[in-house]
């Protein structure tokens, strides 16, 4: 059996799986620190401490996102796939300039910052996933459970009534912008896509990987807690 009509007939194996694994995916959406973004309690310590381990993270997820960029043009038939990743690379290197702005605007190094272990063994996944043995199907599908998971999480904070400080607006905006949302679509399409014509080890290890990225985000906003 193929993986969409396998899957989740028509609507996308993407959707499936996110309906399959509500809770967890939930636990990585709607996480208490993102909550108390909102709800404009947040300790600014744990934004701090987010905010550099994160800058951590980002350095690791270039080449990541480089290795998918290499499988899409070996692995894609589509020609449009590698302007989308090609964008994302450029909107990264805006990223870490952007990291580096804020972390002056708190006072943070970034240059004496130890990344905590729950950030170790997650850098150590996206590491494992530039393997040229992963295939193109299960590194677009770990990207989009990525961002994705950071979009819905900082769209939380920009809806009407939320009470997110003024001062974390921008950061929100990041990730949470109706241009990014549109980034995460176009990765949830191809890897819709991809997973369609996927065969059932693939599918398997496609959805392996999602719940493991599930799994690392909700301990990467745990670190904001002071819990490695
Ligand atoms: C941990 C984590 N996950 C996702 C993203 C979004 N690129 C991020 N910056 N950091």
């Amino acid at each position: 059996m193929k993986g969409e009509s396998a899957e989740g007939g028509d609507r996308g194996t993407i959707l499936t799986w996110t309906e399959r694994h509500r809770g967890m995916y939930e636990r990585a959406t709607r996480h208490p620190f993102i909550l108390s973004i909102r709800g404009g309690t947040v300790d600014i310590s744990s934004f701090k401490r987010w905010l550099s381990q994160d800058y951590i993270f980002v350095r690791k997820f270039v080449p990541f996102l480089a290795s998918v960029l290499l499988k899409t043009s070996k692995e894609s038939n589509d020609t449009s796939d590698m302007e989308i990743i090609l964008g994302g690379m450029a909107a990264l290197h805006d990223e870490i300039s952007w990291f580096k702005k804020e972390a002056s605007k708190w006072n943070i190094s970034l240059f004496d910052i130890a990344p905590q272990n729950a950030n170790k063994e997650y850098c150590r996944f996206l590491e494992s996933l530039t393997n040229s043995e992963v295939s193109y199907t299960v590194a677009i599908t770990a990207l989009w459970a990525i961002e994705a998971i950071y979009q819905e999480s900082f769209s939380l904070c920009l809806e009407e009534g939320s009470m997110t400080p003024s001062e974390l607006l921008e950061t929100c905006q990041r990730w949470g912008n109706t241009g990014f949302k549109e980034y995460c679509l176009s990765h949830k399409r191809i890897a819709n896509r991809q997973l369609e014509q996927a065969s059932e080890d693939e599918l398997k290890q496609a959805e392996e990987a999602f719940l493991r990225i599930l799994e690392y985000e909700v301990g990467f906003w745990n670190m904001s807690d002071g819990d490695a």
